[in-house]
């Protein structure tokens, strides 16, 4: 029997929450492995494990208020399937109140015998309250932080950082826009295909796409995603699913065919299949990471691309490796391993497991690649900095750091002349880009020359 789309759900949060994966490739594993009835259950399994995320903290609050226990002890199974029941009565109109009850309180009877009259008496007080349940909430006047922090469902030291940085009113704005459902946005792989070309075949196969405002490389899908990967420009690699902030970076390299290119955290490659798209697969983009696992998805996605100039090598990019190539690149991308603070709307798992002093931790190995960065760059050569973050210390601070290292670098302003980004870069010299400013993920790079 094919389990419904809710014990599925509870079971994917589950996982989530014991190995801390990340909620994306679990649930595309679980939606190939599970022949689910029909696209309405497909749906409903997406947005039940990616809601209950999103507002877990928000779910936490209430159920914290409705419970007659201490929360923090309560099983993490039985968390997950009372958040998962609360999340469809608050915000999803499809199911009846009875149903989401019963299948909550199956669920606990098969997996928690003996604690299903818990989870019944608890969210049928939940339905009787109602959907404008009369718990009051910290007032946004006299506690903005603790307001926004319970009704945008963001960890409180988050909002606290955020707040000190931007104020209340931006840092709501931007919470708000992170609970977002964010686009589906593709690069069109230029080697094999163009933005015109790949449009008109997706609308060909039953896609609606429009073009995206800043990448002069994405489309963006109006309507389901589903299908996309398996229809046959997926297959032939003619795209790759990028957010368009994310696709600005290799932009802002701006490699020419030719030059010799090193990526630093290269990853699964969705930015050096982009350097290398962007030098007509001309000349050599070294790419490096920590992990083998990553750099052999790197070598299947080049092959699926069509790109031939990529080499690849595993290294702690943190260490004095590669004496050999010092001053020897024309450019450097040092996207760095980061916080990932700028894109929970796609992952929103990750401001539950951050700890306050991560983002400095991650500061400590940011700069140590900046220094052998800037080690191998030749004289002139263009060393660009990114992260999909927005926390100073991984971003402005760690860039004024390095500066102060290293007199021999200065910040480029301009992006040169091949870019569409630069009305994103602000006075300071800095590119950023964040969910409810410009409606992609949050990204900041800085563009620096060595003298
Ligand atoms: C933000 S991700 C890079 C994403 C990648 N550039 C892309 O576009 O697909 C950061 C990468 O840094 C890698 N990494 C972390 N620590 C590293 C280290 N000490 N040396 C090299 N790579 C490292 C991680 O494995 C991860 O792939």
């Amino acid at each position: 029997m094919i389990p419904s789309p809710r014990s599925l759900a509870v079971d994917l949060l589950d996982r989530i929450d014991r190995t801390g994966a990340f909620a994306e490739p679990l649930l595309d594993a679980c939606l190939r492995r599970h022949a689910l009835a029909n696209a309405a259950d497909r749906h409903l399994l997406t947005s039940l494990v990616y809601g209950t995320l999103r507002m877990r903290g928000h779910l936490d609050w209430i159920i914290e208020r409705l419970y007659k226990g201490k929360f923090a002890s309560m099983q993490d199974g039985i968390k997950n399937i009372l958040r998962t029941a609360l999340y469809q009565f608050l915000f999803l109109e499809r199911i009846p109140d009875f149903a989401l009850v019963n299948e909550a309180v199956e669920l606990t009877r098969n997996r928690y015998p003996g604690r299903e009259h818990l989870v019944n008496a608890l969210l049928r007080n939940a339905v009787r309250r109602g959907r404008n349940h009369d718990f009051p909430y910290p007032d946004m006047g006299k506690n903005p932080e603790e307001h926004i922090s319970v009704v945008c469902s963001h960890p409180l030291w988050l909002v606290r950082r955020w707040s000190r940085m931007y104020g209340p009113e931006r840092t709501l704005s931007l919470c708000r826009a992170n609970n977002q459902v964010p686009p589906v946005t593709l690069r069109v792989n230029t080697l094999k295909s163009s933005r015109p070309l790949l449009k008109a075949l997706l609308e060909e196969e039953g896609f609606s796409v429009t073009e995206s405002h800043f990448s002069p490389d994405g489309l963006q899908l109006n309507g389901p995603s589903d299908d996309l990967r398996s229809s046959s420009a997926g297959r032939q690699g003619l795209f790759l699913l990028q957010d368009e902030a994310s696709q600005l970076i290799a932009r802002l390299v701006s490699p020419e065919p030719g030059e010799e290119i090193l990526d630093l955290c290269c990853g699964v490659g969705v930015k050096t299949t982009h350097l290398a798209a962007l030098m007509k697969n001309g000349g050599r983009v070294l790419a490096v990471d920590l992990y083998p696992g990553k750099l052999d998805a790197l070598n299947r996605l080049a092959a699926k691309m069509g790109i031939t100039m990529v080499e690849t090598l595993q290294a702690d990019a943190s260490t004095k490796w590669g004496e050999l190539l010092q001053g020897t690149f024309d450019r450097v991308l040092v996207d760095a391993p980061c916080s990932g603070l700028g894109t929970l709307r796609r992952n929103p798992e990750i401001k539950w497991r951050l700890k306050p002093q991560d983002p400095s931790s991650h500061g400590r190995l940011q700069a140590g690649i900046m220094d052998r960065a800037a080690a191998l760059l030749r004289r002139g050569g263009r060393l660009v900095y990114s992260t999909c973050t927005i926390l100073p210390e991984e971003n402005e601070l760690l860039i004024g750091n390095f500066l102060s290292r290293h007199g021999e670098f200065s910040i480029r302003s301009s992006p040169g002349a091949s870019s569409e980004a630069s009305t994103l870069i602000g006075e300071d010299g800095f590119f950023r880009t964040a969910p409810d400013t410009s409606g992609m993920d949050g990204f900041f790079a800085a563009i620096l020359v060595k003298h």
